[in-house]
């Protein structure tokens, strides 16, 4: 595919639209479950998959349920837990790595490790987990230490740095792999990706889209590969409705 034109609208009809979720669509809040859905933001969305003809997903660090529970009338593709997990429709959800892990021996480790810091957050998810230290940052090396002695003792997960957080996902999962599934599946194939997300688990999908021809959208400050920033989720939703207006 040829390069953008410099100048040439980042979003048109003919592109493939990929949103991270946290600190992108929503603001980031003291816990996982206290982000707070901005009013306009399922509507809008609703409005972008209909204007690019359905080739608008999500792709996020959390699990698909946690997300369409958020959204819960999103009518795009999902890809979820760093892109181990993929629902096409919110009937399904496949299971996008071939590694063999029980879970609940897992969330259990990482459960009774952390058990003295109850300031310490365990999220617990089909595939990993995630300790977040977001309640008093000064736990931040307990929670390394211990996700590394998991990684080390659970073959096939590895570690995932990610704000105020450190999660386990499987290897060979990532944004990047889920940005290329989903590429390779109509209605997203042939199109130009636009990808905006605001953490380091977005730099390799936003990477990938630039090469694909397309475009990296950074949301936030911090070093970035992406050719174009945003502040924060907010000025995206405002960048989303300007896009919209064009489309028409
Ligand atoms: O890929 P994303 O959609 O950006 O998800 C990344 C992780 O987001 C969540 O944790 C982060 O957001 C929380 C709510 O704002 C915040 O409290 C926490 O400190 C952040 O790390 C989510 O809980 C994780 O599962 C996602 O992987």
């Amino acid at each position: 595919m040829q390069p953008l034109a410099r100048n040439a609208p980042v979003l048109t009809a003919g592109s493939a639209l990929f949103l991270d979720f946290d600190g992108c669509l929503v603001d980031i809040a003291p816990r996982p479950d206290a982000v707070v859905i901005p009013p306009g933001l399922p509507g809008r969305l609703a409005r972008l998959h209909d204007r690019l003809g359905g080739a608008v997903a999500l792709i996020s660090g959390r699990d698909v349920a946690d997300l369409r529970a958020f959204l819960p009338d999103f009518p795009g593709a999902v890809a979820g837990s760093h892109g181990a997990e993929l629902s096409l429709d919110s009937q399904r959800i496949q299971k996008t790595h071939g590694i063999d892990l029980d879970v609940a021996e897992l969330h259990g480790s990482a459960a009774r490790a952390v058990a003295a810091h109850p300031a310490i957050l365990v999220e617990r998810k089909p595939h990993g987990v995630a300790l977040h230290y977001r309640a008093d940052p000064s736990l931040r090396q307990v929670v390394e230490d211990v996700m590394q002695q998991l990684a080390d003792t659970h073959p096939g997960m590895v570690l995932q740095p990610a704000k105020m957080a450190v999660e386990l996902r499987p290897a060979g999962t990532g944004k990047d792999g889920a940005l290329d599934r989903l590429m390779a599946m109509v209605p997203f194939s042939g199109r130009v990706p636009v990808y905006a997300g605001d953490d380091l688990t977005d730099e390799a999908a936003m990477a990938r889209a630039q090469a694909l021809g397309g475009q990296g959208i950074k949301i936030g400050e911090g070093d970035t590969v992406a050719q174009m920033r945003l502040a924060d989720p907010a000025a995206l939703a405002r960048w989303l409705d300007d896009a919209l207006e064009r489309l028409g």
